[in-house]
């Protein structure tokens, strides 16, 4: 299934939040979010998984579901938001419960994201025996559990130290290497952007236009820490981001 959005528009009482954006987000892709703070990464987020309607515009689901899925777009946040009281297995669990599945169903779901985001060992675990990086994979285990046609997720990684994030990254590209997904990927970190991007949608302060949209062929598995190609795709979206970010921090000092 394809995400598409078009010509949107959005408003919060007198504040024009985007304007006129027209973005595809392929099957099997991740396509990443970048631009100055408060631009409308994370409301256009919001309005491509339906938690808000666009002003003006349209949102549409084009082709099927995967096989099995029982949720077509799911959230990764940035605060895990995981239960505190339910271990690992059953933070996962959470998700397949209203779903009329057999428990042996359930329990062959939660075995297989477990291993796949390398948590097979703590499954009993509570959220607070966890590092943040562990948490967080438990977040990405439990949006896998429903087969989702598409995962939006908003700066999953800007919560955790700087070596947690590279093991992350890593650990979100074997996971995409070994079985594509798709995801809209919403962050401030350009290094994240050129790793893990198909496509990467620069975003105009606000309101947020989009500037240039950066196709990026390497596949995923080629792209290594410090390679030169990517650092120099990493200088140019700061180019085009440079003087948009600095505008954006200068509005703010005369809120
Ligand atoms: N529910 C809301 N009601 C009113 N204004 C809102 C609401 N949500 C966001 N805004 C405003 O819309 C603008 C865009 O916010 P949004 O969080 O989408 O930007 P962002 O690019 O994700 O920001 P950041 O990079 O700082 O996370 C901001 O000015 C914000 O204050």
């Amino acid at each position: 299934m394809d995400l598409k959005a078009e010509h949107i528009h959005h408003h919060y009482g007198d504040t024009e939040v985007l304007r006129d954006i027209t973005l595809d987000i392929p099957s099997g892709r991740i396509v990443c979010i970048v631009g100055p703070s408060g631009c409308g990464k994370s409301t256009l987020l919001r309005l491509l998984g339906g938690l808000e309607k666009p002003s003006k515009g349209t949102v549409m689901q084009v082709g099927a579901p995967p096989e099995a899925c029982l949720n077509p777009l799911t959230y990764i946040f940035q605060d895990f938001a995981l239960l505190p009281w339910r271990s690992v297995r059953g933070n996962v669990s959470l998700v397949l419960e209203d779903h009329g599945l057999a428990a042996a169903e359930r329990s062959r779901i939660i075995d297989d994201v477990l291993a796949r985001t390398k948590l097979s060992e703590f499954g009993d675990a509570l959220p607070k025996q966890l590092s943040g990086g562990m948490k967080q994979r438990v977040a990405i285990a439990r949006a896998l559990a429903v087969n989702p046609a598409v995962m939006l997720m908003d700066e999953p990684l800007s919560a955790l130290d700087s070596q947690t994030r590279e093991l992350l990254m890593d650990d979100l590209i074997s996971l995409w290497t070994r079985q594509p997904f798709t995801a809209v990927y919403v962050t401030h970190n350009l290094a994240e952007a050129v790793r893990l991007g198909h496509k990467i949608v620069v975003l105009s302060r606000r309101p947020g236009q989009i500037r240039e949209v950066v196709e990026l062929d390497t596949p995923l598995a080629e792209r290594s820490y410090g390679d030169a190609a990517l650092e120099a795709q990493q200088q140019h979206l700061w180019g085009l981001m440079r003087d948009e970010a600095a505008a954006a921090d200068a509005e703010l000092l005369h809120v």
